[in-house]
């Protein structure tokens, strides 16, 4: 049976990224996208958008949305904090397989905590089955009709307060256009949006950082 796309991905950074660096196995994984096999990875450009809400806000609760192969749960690890955690969720199983390997190779694991399984069923169980208070930073990146409705969610299960962080990938290419309209036109939410590219091709993308204000 070949190989997934995923799995050769997995191979390349286990093949030739630094055991224990979250930094060479970030750059191995750009460096196949871009030469060798396009994934949607939220990639370098963007990627220093994410870094920089992620030091800006030094959270200590994270949530992923959207976990694919652990590239930018292995990003936004990085620069947690000590006993800062990151809870990412998945409901493909060999997605998450995979993650769980290369967050693991990068040295994160102790940081990183993979949730298999959709995030609309996920996200009800955030406070009582994971201990979950509030969240300081969102960042969702899975199917992007899912980020209006789970951003409500979000809202109904109280997991926001004044001052949790959004941060959407994607809102131009393949665009979240409902999300945006809803975030936008709500008054709870100070929307700002970051100009960028498509991960390795030259097509406009955006992403858009949403501050909760309670
Ligand atoms: C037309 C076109 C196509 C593709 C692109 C390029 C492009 C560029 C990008 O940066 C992209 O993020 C995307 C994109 O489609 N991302 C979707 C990402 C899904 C991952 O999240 C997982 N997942 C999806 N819904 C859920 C859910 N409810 N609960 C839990 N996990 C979920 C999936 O299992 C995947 O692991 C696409 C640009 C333009
Ligand atoms: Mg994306």
């Amino acid at each position: 049976m070949n190989q997934s796309k995923e799995q050769r991905i997995l191979n390349f950074v286990l093949q030739n990224a630094v055991r224990g660096d979250p930094c060479s196995v970030v750059d191995t994984i750009d460096k196949y996208c871009s030469q060798k096999e396009w994934a949607m990875n939220v990639g370098c450009e963007k990627g220093l958008i994410l870094d920089k809400t992620v030091e800006e806000i030094k959270p200590s609760v994270v949530l992923e949305l959207g976990t694919y192969c652990g590239y930018s749960a292995i990003r936004i690890a990085r620069l947690l904090k000590a006993g800062a955690r990151l809870l990412t969720v998945e409901f493909n199983p060999e997605f998450a397989a995979i993650a769980k390997q290369m967050i693991e190779f990068a040295g994160v694991q102790d940081k990183v905590n993979i949730l298999e399984g959709p995030s609309e069923e996920i996200i009800p169980q955030l406070k009582k089955k994971y201990e979950v208070d509030t969240l300081d930073f969102v960042f969702l990146d899975h199917w992007k009709d899912r980020y209006s409705p789970d951003t409500i969610l979000l809202q109904e299960c109280n997991l926001l307060r004044k001052g949790s962080v959004l941060l959407a990938d994607n809102v131009i290419c393949p665009g979240a256009p409902e999300f945006l309209k809803y975030i936008r036109n709500n008054p709870s939410f100070q929307c700002t949006n970051y100009p960028a590219h498509l991960e390795y091709m030259e097509v406009q993308d955006a992403m858009e950082k949403a501050v909760f204000l309670g």
